[in-house]
């Protein structure tokens, strides 16, 4: 049986209490391939990150994703350009059957203290299709003319 993903996919997303007064995630250009996310740390207590280290900073998002989808959490390149905070773990992987709070792991590779503030948009959000792929057992791999080279066979330049 072959599973096609809807052709008009539906982001189902559910704000938590702590994410009252945020927007929601949208797309901020026409063409945008992410939305993004925002932190959602109270106002009064905003997150510092210190150079080295890494923080879980909550976006108090629950998202329904649709059998067939994934969203990827990848950095936004301002906040890595100028301040040399990314996503540790990037992409990161949000389940199409995970239920919990959508978190964005930052750490600060910058030589400054960056304070995450509340509404902050640190992330994105890519909504993308995933195949899941049936394992087959095999006891040799087909040949090809790449055969086992890897990791700069082809050359530099
Ligand atoms: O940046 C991320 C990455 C993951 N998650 C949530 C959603 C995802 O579905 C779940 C598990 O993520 P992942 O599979 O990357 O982590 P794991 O270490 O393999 O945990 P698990 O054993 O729960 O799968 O954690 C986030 O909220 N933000
Ligand atoms: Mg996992």
């Amino acid at each position: 049986m072959t599973f096609t993903p809807d052709a008009s996919p539906v982001l189902g997303i559910v704000r938590l209490p702590h994410a009252g007064g945020l927007p929601l995630p949208a797309y901020e250009t026409e063409g945008a391939a992410g939305m993004d996310l925002r932190a959602a740390v109270p106002e009064d207590r905003p997150l510092v990150i210190v150079p080295g280290r890494r923080a879980l900073v909550p976006t108090g998002l629950v998202f329904e994703i649709p059998p067939g989808f994934e969203v990827q959490v990848r950095p936004r390149s301002g906040l890595a350009l100028k301040h040399g905070v990314t996503c540790l773990n990037t992409p990161g992987t949000i389940d199409s059957d995970y239920r919990g709070e959508v978190k964005v792991l930052l750490v600060n590779l910058g030589d400054e203290d960056f304070e995450v503030a509340r509404g902050m948009r640190i992330a994105q959000a890519v909504f993308a299709a995933v195949a899941q792929a049936s394992i087959e057992e095999r006891s040799l791999a087909g040949e090809t003319g790449r055969g086992s080279g890897g990791f700069g066979s082809t050359g530099t330049a």
